[in-house]
């Protein structure tokens, strides 16, 4: 199976066509302003415009009110909705857009418990749990902690970069990968040639099947 690749956290034209040129199956732009990748409503409109066909884009939020992921969806076409706090199934739901669901570990049977809760999202990502941050914290976790059986597609994060990648693609075996801070010169900002190493790695993996 071909593992899909998401780079998330982009701010900028030119790594969102450098990461689409390197293969990426899906970008995330950040609408959580407290996140040095955050990026205002206009200018991810603005930097959609150089996404090509055939790459999916991602909005990620955390806790969000109703209205800001309205106002995203009504001026940003997004593909996909990434929520990366605490949100309830229900409200993960609510909205005229397929989602998935981001989920920090800690323990056996988070991701088991998150499997059966958000049932009705299109992914569950799986990430670090770190005291105090959402996400996008380099940190990896122990991946012992995945279980063999997934109703849904799972995508791994948290800490990947191309020197690891192809290890977890190789236990992990998940649907897809996010990687953010291990394909950046600093927050927000992209590294063209990380990008490129980092999917070449995902997918010399897939060839070994
Ligand atoms: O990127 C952020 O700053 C961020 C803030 C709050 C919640 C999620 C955030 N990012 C999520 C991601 O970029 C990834 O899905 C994931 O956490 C992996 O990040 P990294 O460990 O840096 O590869």
């Amino acid at each position: 199976m071909r593992t899909r690749v998401k780079i998330c956290g982009l701010t900028r034209p030119q790594d969102v066509a450098a990461a689409a040129n390197a293969g990426a199956d899906a970008v995330g732009f950040v609408f959580y302003e407290p996140s040095p990748r955050s990026v205002s409503i206009e200018a991810a409109a603005e930097l959609l415009r150089s996404l090509p066909a055939f790459v999916v884009a991602t909005g990620l939020f955390v806790n969000p009110d109703r209205e800001l992921v309205e106002r995203v969806l009504s001026k940003v076409p997004l593909d996909l909705l990434q929520f990366h706090g605490d949100e309830t199934p229900d409200f993960c739901n609510s909205f005229p857009a397929r989602w998935i669901k981001a989920v920090r570990v800690r323990a056996r049977g988070d991701i088991e418990r998150a499997f059966q809760d958000y049932h009705r999202a299109s992914g569950l990502l799986v990430d670090a749990w770190v005291e105090d941050k959402y996400g996008g914290t380099g940190q990896s976790f122990n991946w012992d902690l995945i279980p063999s059986v997934r109703p849904l597609p799972l995508i791994l994060a948290g800490g990947l970069a191309s020197d690891t990648v192809a290890d977890a693609v190789e236990k992990v075996r998940p649907w897809g990968v996010d990687v953010s801070g291990g394909v950046e010169i600093s927050k927000g900002i992209k590294h063209a040639a990380k990008m490129t190493d980092f999917i070449n790695e995902v997918h010399r993996v897939d060839e070994t099947d």
